[in-house]
């Protein structure tokens, strides 16, 4: 399990990160998802090493990263975004290179090196030179060089940024499959539909801190109900509107071009209830559709509306 405890770094005088604290079960697939400077690269950046926080601490199954150097360095497996200078050297040395930083050498280091390549779809490609490959093969050897020492935990910085779709795609099922033979990943993005597809949790950030934490069901139910129903009735619309008013599920109620817009707290049987009772009381109802979640109105509701209580439109 790997736990961020009151986690707090700045740059200067800007906080970058403040109190963040999370926990990560063994196994999950994590998408950390904030907006451009939330905090998820100094986050993973504190979390692979790179930088000390200020102050906080970092355990992996209880040891302490930020102390223990060395298990640090065993544990976390870093899956940089950029390959670094090396375009005078092919796939095969480079990965001979990051094999020797970790003192394999050797037999022992061509043998893991060719199951590491096999393993990301690249034993065709092991005599390419570095500045040959397109963006998403340099990806997958940035993975296979994350794990030349088997680590336990692997990082990534927004793994997908610049990928096509089919690279996207065998992305996604190359973490899938790490994550599956047991490794917990931890990934950014600023994008919710793309972690929602790959991960199996997700946390979001802003402003330096963890808005909400939890499975990808659980979050995006919260975020899909942050977005509004629309419902159009086509008769008995004062009917409706006393329905829809004494609903204790109603958070907010307008009216925008003949529709019904309705800010609703309830999960899904709860709707459904809604949508009985209008038909049950003579409503012909003929829309009624929950807008998907976006992480954009979700910020909206846990930044500006969560205290606001019912808007009647100024029609009725
Ligand atoms: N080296 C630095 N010096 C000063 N401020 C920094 C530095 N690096 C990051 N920051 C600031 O810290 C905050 C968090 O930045 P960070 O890069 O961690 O965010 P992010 O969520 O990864 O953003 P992005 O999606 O744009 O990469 C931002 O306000 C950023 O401007």
């Amino acid at each position: 399990m790997l736990e961020l405890k009151n986690l707090c770094k700045s740059y200067g005088r800007h906080i970058a990160l403040s109190n963040l604290s999370l926990t990560i079960p063994d196994g999950a697939l994590y998408g950390l998802v904030g907006p451009n400077g939330a905090g998820k690269t100094t986050a993973i950046k504190l979390i692979s090493g790179i930088m000390l926080p200020d102050r906080g601490e970092i355990l992996f199954d209880n040891v302490n990263l930020v102390k223990e150097e060395r298990s640090a360095k065993e544990t976390v497996g870093y899956v940089p975004d950029v390959l670094g200078i090396y375009d005078d050297m092919t796939v095969f040395e480079y990965m001979v290179f990051f094999a020797s930083t970790y003192g394999l050498t050797g037999y022992i280091a061509r043998k893991k090196i060719e199951i590491l390549l096999e393993q990301v779809g690249m034993t065709d490609k092991k005599d390419f030179y570095l500045n040959e490959l397109s963006r998403g093969m340099q990806q997958k050897l940035c993975v296979a060089r994350a794990l030349i020492h088997d680590p336990a935990l692997i990082i990534m910085d927004e793994p997908a940024s610049g990928l096509d779709p089919r690279a996207r795609y065998e992305l996604k099922e190359l973490l899938q499959e790490l994550n599956s033979g047991g490794k917990t990943v931890l990934l950014s993005s600023h994008i919710l539909s793309e972690v929602s597809e790959i991960c199996t949790d997700i946390g979001i950030i802003e402003g330096g801190k963890i808005i909400i934490s939890g499975s990808v069901e659980e979050i995006l139910d919260k975020v899909e109900g942050a977005n509004p129903i629309k419902i159009k009735v086509l008769n008995n619309e004062n009917s409706a509107l006393e329905i829809l008013k004494n609903n204790k599920k109603v958070r907010i109620l307008s009216v925008d071009n003949g529709y019904f817009m309705v800010y609703f707290d309830g999960r899904k049987l709860d709707e459904a209830k809604l949508l009985e009772d209008l038909v049950r009381n003579n409503v012909l109802v003929s829309e009624f559709i929950r807008e998907p979640g976006s992480l954009e109105s979700f910020f909206i509701k846990v930044t500006n509306h969560s205290n606001e209580s019912v808007i009647f439109s100024n029609e009725y």
